[in-house]
């Protein structure tokens, strides 16, 4: 069966770090979503997000779509699609809005992972490391970010939390969570 693990979770908390490592070291595909917001140093369109113009953004034909500190985000089903046709095991990286409507919509499909970083310290230190064309700082504490700090209740029995604090530990605790959601390989 066709399998889709949605990252979702603070800013900074490590959503596509944690997705770059699955595609990189267990097969998933991505996911790739269509954003208003522009690219950040470094982002390509097509490889990171879709950067869409607000008349192009609404030409789309989105599964979920979002408001996300004052930008829009989408994912199409023709997206979801196209990463299951790569692999069986695909990843997206979504609020968590969107996390709850793939969990609400494709229960059986669908395994939803929030990341949590215990200290609010280390992860305002973490989004004001990364170069952005933004300020990372003000993306946290945006309506959504702040909402995002915490599971929100409708998600908090659909979804495991998995603590990313350190990076060696997360990588173990990510194989343990492939293997116990079948999602270790394409058996
Ligand atoms: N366990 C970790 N230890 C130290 N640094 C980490 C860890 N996980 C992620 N990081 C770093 O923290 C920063 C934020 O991570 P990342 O960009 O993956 O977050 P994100 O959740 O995708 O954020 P956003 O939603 O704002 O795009 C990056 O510089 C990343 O390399
Ligand atoms: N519901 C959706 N959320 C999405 C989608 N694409 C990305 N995102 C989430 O938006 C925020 C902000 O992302 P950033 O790259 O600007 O930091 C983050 O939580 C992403 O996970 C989408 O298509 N739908």
């Amino acid at each position: 069966m066709k399998r889709l693990l949605v990252l979702c979770g603070a800013p900074g908390s490590g959503k596509t770090r944690v997705s770059n490592y699955l595609q990189q070291h267990y097969g998933f595909s991505r996911v790739i979503t269509h954003t208003t917001r522009p690219p950040r140093t470094g982002e390509v369109t097509g490889q990171d997000y879709y950067f869409e113009t607000t008349a192009s953004f609404a030409k789309q034909h989105y599964f979920e779509k979002v408001v996300y500190d004052r930008h829009y985000y989408g994912s199409s089903r023709e997206g979801l699609k196209r990463a299951w046709q790569k692999s069986p095991r695909a990843v997206i990286v979504l609020d968590t809005q969107g996390a709850l409507t793939y969990c609400q919509q494709l229960p059986q499909q669908t395994v939803c992972v929030y990341l949590a970083v215990s200290s609010p310290q280390t992860l305002l230190k973490r989004v004001e490391q990364r170069s952005f064309t933004e300020n990372g700082k003000k993306h946290l504490q945006s309506r959504e970010g702040q909402r995002d700090l915490q599971v929100p209740p409708a998600l908090q029995n659909k979804c495991q939390v998995l603590v990313n604090d350190n990076w060696q530990q997360t990588q173990q605790e990510l194989e343990q969570l492939l293997r116990a959601n079948k999602l270790f390989s394409d058996d």
